[in-house]
């Protein structure tokens, strides 16, 4: 598509908008754009509804006969009032056609009236708690074409590629979730947003989640070797079937390897409420600070088909660390902590990003690299190294070279992960940590650095350029350049990572 064809501004001559809004069968209220688009272009900005909140307590006043309720009903209601976030919006209720119910507020609601508001209030709120009068309408896709970027006033729609004259405009509501398998991002969708996807992505054979053949793998007697890992020309991958020898999973290998996604999928989401507030709909995420978890080892020996043996701990299908072993002995991979008796149980503590750093292990070893639990884990890893350099670089020092190299490593995993699962997903991803490796390289100050530091800062700027805030996008032309940091007043950029 020729950009000269395509619309830059959403500010056309004419008084109506540049998109129209029709019913489709699939997913009814629908934004389609009447021009054509150039990638990260803005499509239009919206307003944010004033938001009074729908709390537990409102719930519980506006219940007709909460007391009247037999056990089902009241646990129904309670299971309600759980659900509620504080600030819950009561605009969709008015933005839906149910603007009766506001006016009602001197009567009660029927549990079954209430159950449909709060569905609309979840179904069309960011944030939780944000409506948007026209955004709100914008369904979702697992291949979007556009994203959602919160302003002060309320938020904008941006392109994420070029988008044809009449194509309908769509987002993501999954956050980091969208680079997860097509059943996982299913059951969230169901579970969060009452939909299933019918998307182009999910109705095509899934990538993100291809495992290694178990039978033509070379990894007898244990997990994978970074070493083997990588001969990707080697390594045969398939979902439940390998796309070589045709050799189908077994059930216990692929029930072994579920649980494990599933404790991943735990880990990376559980983090904080607030991250995955946000991750929830719209496209701002973000990974916190490591947090302390208590956690519980014990540890029992397991053998599964292939030869591989599995020491892991049971606790870690609830909330704790996990070893992995070549043999019959056991390792509890980087945590001091845990005690050298197998079968045995203790409490520790250990912070957030080793549980993570153990869970990868485990990820990179059974579900291979191709997995997205494998590249998620990941990057929670060379995420939380990128807080530690950002530290380091505000200080005016150097990051560590071993471990800066060891983040690049992994760093260029996981963009190549983004990159293969989703058009363009490689910026989106990992925009954030790209930019700060490219920083650590520039600081380093020797010549080879300080190039690889710009190739780094182009892979960041692919996103950046149109779709970052201007200090990220200063400090990305700085190092693209190949200025070091900090001269000309180099801006710090941000390390929050968008999704
Ligand atoms: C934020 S609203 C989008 C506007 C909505 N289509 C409407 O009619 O108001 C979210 C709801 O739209 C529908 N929806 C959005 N994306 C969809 C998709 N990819 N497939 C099916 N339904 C979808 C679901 O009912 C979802 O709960």
């Amino acid at each position: 598509m020729s950009s000269s064809l395509c619309h830059t501004s959403t500010s056309s001559s004419s008084s109506s908008p540049p998109y129209v809004q029709k019913t489709t069968p699939k997913s009814g209220e629908s934004l389609f754009y009447t021009f054509p688009l150039s990638a990260h272009t803005e499509i239009l900005s919206d307003s944010t509804f004033p938001t009074p909140s729908i709390t537990s307590d409102w719930v519980y006043d506006y219940c007709a006969s909460y007391e009247e309720c037999d056990e089902d009903e009241q646990s129904l209601w309670n299971d309600l009032c759980m659900s509620i976030p504080d600030s819950h919006s009561l605009i969709p209720l008015i933005t839906s056609g149910c603007s009766n119910y506001i006016t009602k507020t001197s009567s009660y609601l029927e549990l079954e009236e209430l159950v449909t508001a709060v569905k609309i209030a979840r179904c069309n709120s960011f944030s939780d708690r944000n409506i948007h009068p026209v955004v709100s309408r914008v369904n979702h896709s697992c291949l979007p074409n556009a994203i959602y970027l919160p302003t002060t006033m309320g938020c904008k729609l941006k392109t994420l590629r070029e988008v044809e004259a009449g194509e309908e405009i769509t987002i993501s509501y999954l956050g980091i979730n969208v680079f997860t398998s097509n059943g996982v991002r299913n059951s969230r969708l169901l579970e969060e947003k009452f939909f299933t996807c019918m998307c182009r992505r999910c109705s095509t054979p899934p990538i993100e989640n291809r495992i290694p053949c178990e039978k033509c793998h070379p990894r007898e007697g244990g997990g994978l070797t970074e070493e083997v890992e990588f001969e990707e020309g080697e390594v045969c991958y398939g979902v439940v079937m390998c796309e070589k020898c045709g050799e189908v999973f077994g059930k216990e290998s692929l029930e072994l390897r579920r649980k494990i996604e599933e404790r991943a999928g735990k880990a990376l989401n559980d983090e904080g409420e607030e991250t995955s507030h946000r991750a929830k709909q719209g496209c701002v995420g973000g990974l916190k600070e490591p947090t302390s978890l208590r956690l519980v080892v014990g540890t029992e020996l397991k053998r599964i088909n292939g030869g591989l043996t599995l020491a892991f701990s049971q606790s870690f299908f609830d909330h704790s660390a996990i070893s992995v072993t070549a043999s019959n002995s056991y390792v509890t991979a980087g945590n001091s902590y845990a005690p050298k008796t197998p079968l045995g149980s203790t409490i520790v503590t250990i912070r957030y990003i080793d549980v993570i750093r153990e869970i990868h292990e485990v990820c990179s070893q059974i579900l291979g690299p191709r997995h997205y639990s494998t590249a998620l884990t990941s990057l929670t890893i060379v995420d939380s190294m990128c807080h530690d350099f950002n530290r380091v670089m505000i200080l005016g020092e150097k990051c560590d070279d071993l471990e800066l190299a060891e983040c690049i490593d992994s760093l260029g995993r996981v963009w190549n992960f983004g990159e293969g699962v989703m058009e363009g997903g490689g910026g989106l991803l990992c925009y954030g940590q790209c930019l700060t490796v490219a920083r650590g390289l520039s600081v380093m100050g020797d010549e080879k650095s300080v190039h690889f530091g710009k190739v780094w800062a182009e892979r960041a700027w692919g996103f950046l350029e149109g779709l970052g805030e201007e200090g990220e996008r200063k400090v990305c032309m700085k190092l693209m350049e190949g200025k070091v940091e900090g001269e000309e007043g180099g801006e710090k950029p941000s390390k929050k990572m968008k999704i």
